[in-house]
């Protein structure tokens, strides 16, 4: 048996209903296992486990199995709400008409294939389908209503809002509840309604509830779940004894205390008491700087001074990584990026790097496909190699625009046969992007990016080109990069969050019908996750300016809001000048 404190024992032993409020690091995942295996040990069986992702289902199932044997899973169904309502609804109602994920897949085709201009068939429709950053993208949102007029227009339900249906009919008594007689929900703050309205449902039929969850990680407010209001929602609701568990094993109390100061700022919060097991010896500290790159710069040296401890780096959105994942390549240092594409892993970036392969290589065919796909090439007028090669003239038929483009190319070509590498990259990447950007291109603007992380490369341009195709490979590495978001539920020695600046945390994009003050509480959460999953050491940076679209930064609110840390603040260093 694993090594439980008191307080972890206690909702362990207690088999009635139960609502455990934890706080971070206090070894949630720990207790519900030592949970499942007291109640086999017991002799219970009919056991559901839910939890929010597959992949948190996964290493639920891990975890018992490593603790209870592989016998354990016949009497415990670990799954996501969404998966139990499917199997539910295939044994209670097999002929419900529901939509497949193929066929939800195959009408956004169609949707996207009539409404995006220029686009380039399948493979961009598959960035969309990849992208995991859609809100707020025009033509997702565009997409998003039109898919919602179609299902409107054919009165379809589809798997998206399985659970929703089935609470429904639950209600109405058209579908039995669960056939369990256990209900554990893990991450129970994520809940939304309809989820709450079915586990109150189940708990009302009969069904034993335990709940375990920490109201200050809620951070998925804009997928509806209900964070605090869902705690008070569950109490009001159902008759359960509460639990708390409020000592942390994870972090060092230089990162823990001012966390919960920070946090203490949300109005809408579970008061909790915090004792720290790790007591003292860690470090949170805030460096503020000029610039975003030289953010970059400090987290890359920092890495090298002390390259073998595990370390995060987060920041609010992947873009906000960018400049690190350029600086980390500059430096030949390898990293894994979680939950999202690396920076030049999009279409426009592969298709400068195969140009400039296929040019260092002496093969046509990566530079044939870049001069098709920029100026149209149908077999008839189709722009060669050879002409690009041959400083010919740019054909007639291209217009202005795209003259001036052949004319960059070419240009690059001559510079790159004169190992001239950098007026080649300058000269490439401006005709590159200018084209892709007119055709419609997403992520065009990280071609010039691309071309500068190379110029600073060193060796020639095949030694430059062999760093991208190692940094393309799926690497294994203990530098991980990801959003705040993606680092739930994780930890890690040495945490890095940069960009952590005014107008990027919080967030100045307020999802549409949200209060600004909840916003502000959903960013601190969000902040305070971040900040939690630190061990040892945790490294804030900010600067002081960079974008000139969204003007001044400055240090984030939250940094204040920590309470007395250490600042070092290099915003005012002339080094750069
Ligand atoms: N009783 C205990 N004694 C020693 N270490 C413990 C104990 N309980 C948990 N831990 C350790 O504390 C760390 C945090 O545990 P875990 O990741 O399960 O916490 P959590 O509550 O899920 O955290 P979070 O909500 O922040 O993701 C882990 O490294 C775990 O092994």
């Amino acid at each position: 048996m694993m090594d439980l404190s008191y307080e972890q024992s206690r909702p362990v032993a207690d088999l009635g209903n139960i609502h455990v409020v934890s706080i971070p690091g206090s070894g949630k995942t720990r207790v519900i296992i030592a949970k499942v295996k007291v109640m086999l040990a017991n002799g219970l069986t009919g056991i559901y486990l839910v939890t929010f992702t597959n992949k948190s289902a996964d290493e639920m199932k891990e975890r018992l199995i490593s603790e209870c044997g592989k016998s354990a899973l016949e009497d415990v169904t670990i799954s996501t709400f969404h998966s139990l309502m499917i199997n539910h609804f295939q044994k209670y109602l097999p002929s419900y008409k529901l939509l497949t994920p193929e066929d939800k897949t195959s009408i956004l085709h169609d949707i996207f294939v009539k409404h995006v201009k220029g686009h380039e068939g399948f493979s961009q429709f598959e960035d969309y389908v990849s992208s995991s950053n859609k809100s707020g993208n025009e033509l997702f949102e565009q997409m998003n209503e039109e898919y919602k007029k179609y299902l409107h227009g054919k009165k379809n339900n589809t798997l998206d809002n399985i659970v929703s249906i089935g609470v429904q009919l639950m209600e109405k008594g058209e579908l039995p509840i669960f056939d369990c007689d256990y209900l554990m929900v893990d991450e129970f703050q994520d809940t939304d309604i309809d989820q709450i309205k079915l586990i109150i449902i189940q708990g009302k039929m009969g069904i034993n509830i335990t709940t375990v969850g920490d109201d200050d990680q809620s951070i998925y407010g804009w997928r509806n779940a209900l964070g605090y209001k869902g705690f008070k929602l569950l109490e009001k609701n159902l008759n359960s004894r509460q639990y708390m568990l409020s000592t942390n094993y994870r972090s060092k109390s230089e990162i823990l205390t001012p966390a919960f100061t920070m946090i203490a700022n949300n109005k809408y919060r579970i008061e909790k008491s915090v004792k720290c097991q790790k007591g003292l010896g860690g470090r949170l500290v805030h460096y503020h700087f000029p610039t975003r790159v030289d953010e970059a710069e400090f987290i890359v040296q920092e890495i090298q001074k002390e390259s073998n401890i595990n370390t995060m780096i987060l920041a609010r959105t992947n873009a906000n990584l960018s400049y690190v994942e350029t600086e980390l390549i500059a430096h030949n240092l390898s990293y894994e990026k979680a939950g999202g594409a690396k920076y030049f892993q999009n279409t426009p970036c592969h298709l400068f790097l195969s140009t400039l392969r296929s040019i260092d290589g002496n093969s046509e065919h990566g530079t044939q496909r870049m001069l098709d796909i920029l100026f149209n090439g149908q077999d008839g007028d189709r722009v060669e190699v050879s002409a690009i090669h041959s400083k010919s003239k740019p054909p007639s038929s291209l217009t202005p625009r795209q003259q001036a483009a052949f004319n960059g190319i070419s240009n690059a070509y001559t510079y790159l046969k004169a190992f001239q590498i950098d007026r080649a990259l300058d000269e490439l990447s401006e005709s590159l992007s200018i084209e892709l950007e007119f055709l419609g291109y997403k992520f065009w603007e990280r071609i010039p990016d691309l071309a500068q992380c190379l110029q600073r490369l060193p060796g020639n341009l095949t030694q430059r080109l062999a760093v991208f195709n190692q940094q393309t490979k799926e690497v294994e590495s203990n530098i991980k990069l990801m959003t705040m978001h993606s680092s739930k539920g994780l930890e890690s020695d040495r945490v890095f969050i940069t960009c952590f600046s005014n107008k990027i945390i919080p967030s100045t994009r307020v999802n549409k019908g949200v209060d600004p003050t909840e916003h502000v509480e959903e960013e601190r959460r969000l902040a305070f996750v971040a900040i939690t999953r630190g061990k040892k050491e945790v490294i804030l940076t900010s600067c002081e300016n960079s974008d000139a679209r969204k003007g001044w930064f400055g240090p984030s609110q939250f940094i204040d809001e920590l309470g007395e840390i250490e600042t070092h603040d290099y915003s005012k260093d002339k080094r750069k000048n």
